[in-house]
């Protein structure tokens, strides 16, 4: 009896390399400008060439200007157009693939990793970048490395690794309508603590995890980094399968046998166990917008903070232990990332939009994950609903999830983000970011403070 994670670990193991780790096959391996490039650099200076470049994938999406009509080189951050020449100057010496600035597939590696079938099941999967655990949604071993690791695995195919512990989060029950996948993982992180994931695999199961969509399991599996995890998985099941077919990198017709066959036995065998069992009851979960500097500094909507919350995080914040953040004024919006920039991200966001404006005195900002989503996006008109509510509308990127030293919001402003970290600075000095899904986003955007999507929809005469 063995657990989906005990599969994939032994399905990638080569053998004992001492020190309690193992030697582990890497199948994908994923890079973006902000690390990719200094990793390749210094492979080379140490002589070693990438040993199979068909396996490796660099992204441009970190650094990248968000700009529309942006420059191939421009950079959203002062100096940062040395990380994109490097980065291309490298792959392209490499042979690796290169999904440029103005490639039609380019975006935030962890969104383009499913959409190109980069990412799929039973894959062991890497990069530089924490949040490569998005992965794990579509059920491979995918986990965030560092730039000295990514050379190894570049030059020699593999990694070294200790076996994880394991953890399951069987998720009962279902969630209401208007609560997401970002709202459950704010909410798991709230209730277990940010260390709750114990460095931990983590597989979630249960009736809410099968109904979420792929996406929605993408945006919940993204965040087990802010859990602590090593990474979070999904079995994958037939939605995972219809979403895989026809991807650029995925199986094609001729192979598609094998693979199914290969991709039906990647599950967690009944009776086998796990070191952690965490229960959580779906129909509990409500909409969610986190007060403080760490995502763990999270509740539901209307509810207070507590009584012994960190001074320092309120300080920063600029709340009060008691208060609850519903109803306080905003001056920023942001919705995009890797954790909420996809299409159904977008969709969710435009629904409340539509017909409406954003309050005066706020700046909003939305980018799509990537090239494809926007494209997605424009076919549909959402563009036009984001631009018409007064949203600027960004070409793809990380853009404002991360303060580059380029542009972002006055210090101070309070900010409702579709992002995945709100720690000071995270997105420019002083910036308060409040993590929430995109459409407590989009509510709060166009009521000018924090609020429930319902609040707009009943106000609008909608629900
Ligand atoms: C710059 C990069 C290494 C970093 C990460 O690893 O996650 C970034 O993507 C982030 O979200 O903070
Ligand atoms: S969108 Fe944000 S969290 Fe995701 S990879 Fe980019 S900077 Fe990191």
């Amino acid at each position: 009896m063995a657990t989906l994670f005990d599969k994939l670990w032994d399905l990638h193991r080569v053998g004992d390399a001492g020190d309690g780790e193992d030697l582990i096959a890497i199948d994908r391996l994923l890079l973006h400008e902000r690390t990719g490039g200094v990793a390749l650099k210094s492979l080379a200076a140490n002589g070693h060439p990438v040993l199979d470049p068909a396996r490796v994938f660099s992204i441009m999406d970190h650094i990248v200007s968000f700009r529309h009509g942006r420059g191939r080189n421009e950079a959203r951050s002062p100096g940062g157009e040395a990380f994109i020449l490097e980065t291309r100057e490298m792959a392209q010496k490499a042979g690796i693939h290169l999904i440029d600035t103005d490639s039609p597939a380019q975006g935030i590696v962890h969104v383009v990793a499913p959409e190109l079938g980069i990412a799929l099941p039973g894959l062991t999967l890497v990069c530089p970048d924490s949040h490569t655990c998005s992965l794990g949604a579509l059920g491979a071993l995918a986990w965030g490395i560092g730039s000295s690791d990514a050379e190894h695995a570049m030059a020699t195919g593999t990694l070294r690794a200790a076996k994880p512990r394991q953890m399951h989060i069987r998720v009962s029950g279902n969630l209401a309508p208007g609560v997401s996948g970002k709202d459950l993982a704010l909410y798991i992180i709230a209730r277990f603590g940010a260390d709750g994931g114990k460095r931990c695999a983590i597989e979630y199961s249960g009736d809410a995890i099968r109904d979420l969509s792929i996406e929605g399991r993408l945006t919940l599996c993204n965040m087990a980094v802010e859990f602590a995890a090593f990474t979070a998985l999904v079995a994958p099941d037939a939605k995972t399968l219809d979403y895989i077919r026809g991807r650029v990198f995925a199986p094609s017709a001729a192979q598609e046998e094998a693979a199914l066959a290969h991709w039906e036995e990647l599950c967690t065998d009944p009776g086998a166990v796990f070191d952690e069992v965490l229960e959580v009851d779906a129909g509990k979960v409500q909409p969610q917008v986190s007060w403080g500097t760490s995502p763990e500094d999270t509740t539901a909507l209307r509810e207070a903070i507590p009584a012994d919350a960190s001074t320092r995080a309120l300080s920063y914040m600029g709340l009060k232990p008691g208060q609850s953040v519903y109803g306080l004024p905003i001056g920023g919006a942001f919705i995009g990332s890797c954790t909420n920039g996809r299409l159904s991200d977008l969709k969710a966001a435009a629904e409340i939009l539509k017909g409406r404006r954003i309050a005066p005195g706020v700046r909003a900002v939305c980018v799509p994950g990537s090239q494809a989503v926007s494209r997605e996006a424009e076919a549909l008109g959402i563009d036009r609903i984001f631009i018409e509510a007064g949203f600027e509308w960004g070409a793809p990127g990380c853009a404002m999830c991360f303060y580059a030293g380029g542009e972002t919001f006055p210090p101070g402003t309070r900010v409702m983000s579709s992002t995945n970290r709100n720690f000071e600075g995270r997105q420019g000095p002083g910036v308060r970011t409040h993590l929430a899904s995109p459409a407590v986003v989009a509510a709060s955007a166009v009521a000018g403070m924090i609020c429930a999507p319902s609040d707009i929809l009943v106000a609008g005469g909608v629900a």
